[in-house]
């Protein structure tokens, strides 16, 4: 959250050099202030454990933040009930009159499919497009990411030799972003996929910016350069137990999984796992909601008529 101090204080251009977010006496009284508007469409078969994921990562900061379930209407979920989609959810007619200040794209597991062989596709490139003009900035999480680079971009996914699975360590690119503000040198997170983007693909499109990587992982963060498309080829949402549920699910199907990376203590698949991502998760929210959301949306929200 922004430190307000008298505008002359010295300390003032130090931390702003430091790229802390320092607000003026000015803009602090003439700021409005009122609960944001996210939308999330969960794209997540085991819809339940997103939202909570996903809510304990936004509810982080001191700002009320006003979430909005956003489900598929061309697609039947057959892992989430009718009740709880019905009870919980929103259909894109009921709310494509309406601005949002932000929405998030979740994963999903098709990425072994071609995107047009999924079968919300066409949906998902009408939600796309829609959020251009009607959400002030977009997050889209691993899939959701692959997507949303493939619709707005062109860019490609490449199947990996090995499905990555693991806590991997990221390298920060350029710690003047404000996505990554406040982070360390080095940030943990989780990864669970079998495709990647690649870096040479994104650099043909100057209006993106990777402002994190890893050796192993790839690709980790990039941003449009008004920071109305975020993307994240990861899982910092994750829980503790999730790639352990996604591992031993795997091996008791029999596909002989890798243990995940970086993951169990002395790598003893029964032992319980050591959570090193968390700080991560909640920074890269907390800066999301703030910087790209908050500090600079509209307002006022127009509703279409
Ligand atoms: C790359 C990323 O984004 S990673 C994020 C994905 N990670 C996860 O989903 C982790 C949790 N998921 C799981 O553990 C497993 O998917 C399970 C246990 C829920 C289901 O596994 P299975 O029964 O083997 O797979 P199944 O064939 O039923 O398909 C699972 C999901 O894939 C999606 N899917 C499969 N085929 C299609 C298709 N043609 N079009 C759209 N979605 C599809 C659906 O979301 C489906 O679940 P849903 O019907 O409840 O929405
Ligand atoms: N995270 C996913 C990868 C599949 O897309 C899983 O293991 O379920």
């Amino acid at each position: 959250m922004p430190i307000k101090v008298q505008n002359e204080l010295p300390a003032r251009a130090v931390l702003e050099s430091e790229n802390i977010f320092v607000m003026d006496e000015d803009r602090a009284l003439s700021q409005d202030i009122r609960p944001l508007q996210i939308l999330i469409l969960n794209l997540m078969p085991l819809k339940e454990d997103t939202e909570t994921q996903l809510l304990r990562a936004l509810s982080n900061t001191p700002l009320q933040v006003d979430c909005t379930f956003l489900m598929m209407s061309s697609h039947v979920s057959t892992h989430t009930s009718a009740s709880h989609l019905n009870k919980f959810y929103v259909t894109f007619d009921e709310v494509k009159r309406n601005k949002f200040d932000g929405l998030i794209i979740t994963g999903a597991p098709v990425e072994n499919m071609e995107f047009e062989e999924v079968n919300y596709w066409e949906e998902l490139k009408t939600i796309m497009e829609w959020s251009k003009t009607h959400v002030h900035s977009t997050l889209h999480i691993c899939w959701g990411a692959q997507a949303g680079l493939y619709y707005h971009y062109g860019i490609p996914k490449y199947m990996r030799k090995s499905k990555l699975s693991g806590i991997y360590r990221h390298r920060i690119l350029d710690r003047k972003v404000p996505l990554v503000r406040s982070m360390d040198d080095y940030v943990m997170a989780p990864h669970s996929r079998y495709t990647e983007v690649r870096r040479e693909d994104i650099e043909k499109h100057p209006e993106l910016q990777i402002v994190a990587e890893s050796d192993e992982a790839g690709v980790f963060l990039v941003l449009n350069r008004d920071g109305s498309q975020i993307f994240v080829q990861g899982h910092p949402e994750y829980d503790r137990m999730t790639l352990n549920n996604e591992y031993h699910r795997d091996l008791k199907k029999g596909l002989n999984p890798e243990l995940p990376c970086n993951y169990y203590e002395n790598n003893d698949p029964f032992s319980v796992p050591v959570l090193t991502w968390r700080n991560l998760s909640n920074t890269l929210y907390a800066n999301w909601l703030n910087f790209y959301v908050y500090q600079t949306t509209d307002y006022i929200l127009d509703a279409e008529e």
